[in-house]
């Protein structure tokens, strides 16, 4: 399998008061890209940070940042999250099925990486066009929670999506989100997924370096067999 193990602590379980320095705090434990929620109180309910904390956050790090939109009309994003610093912006199937084209588009115009998420009981087949297409999406989220809060449980369910994409696609980017920590990554490497989004595990651990160093060896482990 042609992908490698990126480790994204979610910045949700950090303490926002104290960003930069959570930020930096995670990138010397071995963090590989910072996973931002960006939520806008409709399209999930619960309202998060935007453009102004991805402006504020970029003056203290050249570090991947990963966004992950939870918001209704996602194409309004693009141009305030680019010029804002962020270096992915994905974005939910569910709210971009008339117009994934253009977003895509956008998103790559502006030097961002595009990438797809999908919640729980969406099936798996809504994203294979955007992965096919002439302009395709670089990364699918598969959503091993339902999108909104941190702290969730994992649901274990989600990993037939995982394994499905990774056959269909061996060089694509998997992000799963949600739930992931030292006793449930073994079940996302061992489907296929190489990019690890870990909030409550991370923050939440006395030495973060260790649960990112345990994320990233069995992601490693699992794509020698792959
Ligand atoms: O997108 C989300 C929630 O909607 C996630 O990024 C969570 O923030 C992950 O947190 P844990 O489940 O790992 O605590």
């Amino acid at each position: 399998m042609g992908v490698t193990a990126k480790i994204a602590p979610s910045m949700l379980s950090s303490d926002f008061a104290n960003l930069a320095s959570e930020a930096r705090r995670m990138l010397t434990s071995g963090a590989d890209w910072l996973h931002m929620d960006i939520m806008d109180g409709h399209f999930v309910p619960n309202l998060t940070i935007g453009s102004p904390v991805i402006v504020s956050l970029r003056k203290h790090t050249d570090a991947y940042l990963d966004c992950h939109l939870m918001v209704t009309n996602p194409l309004d994003y693009v141009e305030t999250l680019a010029k804002a610093g962020a270096s992915g912006f994905t974005f939910h199937i569910e709210a971009s099925k008339n117009n994934w084209k253009e977003l895509v588009q956008s998103i790559k115009s502006r030097g961002m990486k595009p990438g797809v998420a999908l919640k729980p009981w969406t099936p798996i087949e809504e994203v294979y066009p955007l992965v096919e297409a002439e302009n395709p999406v670089e990364m699918v989220l598969v959503m091993t929670v339902e999108p909104g809060f941190g702290g969730q449980k994992f649901m274990p369910e989600m990993m037939d999506k995982v394994r499905v994409l990774r056959k269909k696609y061996p060089s694509l980017d998997i992000e799963v989100d949600g739930g992931l920590g030292p006793s449930t990554i073994d079940m996302a490497a061992s489907a296929g997924a190489n990019c690890i989004v870990a909030g409550s595990s991370v923050f939440g651990a006395p030495e973060p370096a260790q649960v990112i160093s345990l994320l990233r060896n069995s992601v490693e482990k699992a794509n020698e067999t792959h």
